[in-house]
């Protein structure tokens, strides 16, 4: 499997390199091979070659059969102006292959109910997907802009959506239900936007496709609570670009930290981009304490589904499972009685299960 490894910023350079140690651990012994290609995306890209996404980084990306990313971002570059410093690498990227399907997988492992800050009764047992749109909604839309026009300040941002751009998630979001529980939750928040009375009238449309699949509707702001109060009750959240980046991080905690939720961001073919929900966290960046299991977890992700290998991608859960089964955890899931790791030691421990759980098999 021919992988671009887009490390990126701040901890997505630590957790990445986790991630490519447990591929390697795979490779061992007559398993998978992969040939990985690394190239710069985010800030480093920028310094090195003043664009955050240069042509090389997206020819690797588009001959690749999965992209493996990190984290891109600093809080200092973040508030530059977006002309002077070519736009985000990152959105870029996701737009320029088309990766509207973003899908997050949030599920609470039975071996870190008491590492939440959650009750175990709400959390057990929650096993649900936000899938996001990806390209557009109002992180796209134009027009855009701020005037800085002294005592007259103002900014504005679009929020654009097109009956394709809503259909086509609408339709990975049943697809994905019927592969589930049937359940699909569409949130919006119809009772302001029009966008979002579009969007319900949309997912309404594609649900004479799937009359196996129970669809309920939710505003967004409702159901930030039920996911917290209530989360067992959902199977697939399908939502907007804005919102369902707002919901999934909520989300990331009913799994006790946001270093446990990973990702995949699919389009109409079968390429993909894998990541950790999370970002460069640069308050603990260089200090070897960032979980790297959500990028552990992307990249099991990305054998699964753009890989083909789904023996191989089980393996790499199964040795997750039983390094937190052991008690080992980051200072992020720490509980007590449990044995800390830092990063590269966290990775360390999934490579060895891996070889022990095979060597067992
Ligand atoms: N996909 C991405 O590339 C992505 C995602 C989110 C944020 N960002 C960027 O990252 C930078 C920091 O953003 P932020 O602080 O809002 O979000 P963040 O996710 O980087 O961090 C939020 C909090 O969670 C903690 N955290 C994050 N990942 C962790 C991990 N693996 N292990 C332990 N703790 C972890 C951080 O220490 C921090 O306290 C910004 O520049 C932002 O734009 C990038
Ligand atoms: C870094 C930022 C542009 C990104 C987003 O908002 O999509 C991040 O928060 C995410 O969740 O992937
Ligand atoms: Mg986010």
């Amino acid at each position: 499997m021919r992988i671009a490894v887009l490390p990126g910023d701040g901890i997505g350079q630590e957790v990445t390199a986790q991630a490519v140690k447990v591929l390697r651990a795979l490779s061992a012994n007559n398993g998978p091979q992969f040939e990985m290609t690394e190239a710069l995306l985010g800030d480093c890209a920028f310094d090195a070659h003043g664009d955050p996404l240069p042509e090389a980084t997206l020819e690797a990306a588009r001959r690749a059969e999965g992209i493996l990313f990190g984290a891109a971002g600093t809080y200092e570059s973040d508030l530059r102006p977006p002309e002077s410093r070519g736009g985000h690498g990152l959105l870029r990227l996701r737009k320029a292959l088309d990766l509207f399907a973003n899908f997050r997988p949030v599920y609470a492992f039975p071996e870190l109910l008491g590492a939440s800050s959650l009750r175990r009764e709400v959390i057990e047992g929650v096993d649900l997907v936000v899938l996001r749109e990806l390209t557009s909604d109002i992180y796209f839309g134009t027009p855009r802009g701020i005037d800085r026009t002294p005592g007259r300040r103002s900014a504005h941002n679009t929020m654009r959506y097109t009956e394709a751009e809503v259909a086509r998630v609408a339709h990975a979001g049943f697809q994905a239900a019927r592969r589930r529980r049937r359940q699909l939750c569409s949130v919006d928040k119809a009772n302001v936007l029009e966008t979002s009375v579009l969007w319900r009238e949309l997912v309404g449309e594609v649900a004479r496709d799937y009359p196996d699949v129970e669809l309920r509707h939710e505003y967004v702001d409702a159901m930030a609570m039920h996911l917290i109060r209530r989360p067992r009750d959902f199977d697939v959240i399908v939502t907007g670009n804005i919102f369902g980046d707002i919901l999934s991080d909520a989300a990331a905690m009913l799994t006790g930290s946001i270093g446990m939720l990973p990702s995949a961001s699919l389009n109409a073919e079968s390429l993909g981009l894998y990541e950790p929900v999370h970002g460069s966290a640069p308050d603990i960046a260089g200090k070897d304490i960032a979980n790297p299991l959500a990028s552990i977890l992307s990249a099991a992700m990305m054998l699964r589904h753009s890989g083909g290998q789904e023996a191989a991608a089980s393996l790499v859960e199964a040795a997750v499972r039983r390094v937190l089964a052991e008690g080992y955890r980051t200072g992020d899931i720490m509980e007590p009685g449990a044995t800390r790791l830092g990063t590269q030691a966290m990775g360390d421990a999934v490579a060895a299960a891996i070889a022990s759980l095979r060597s067992a098999a």
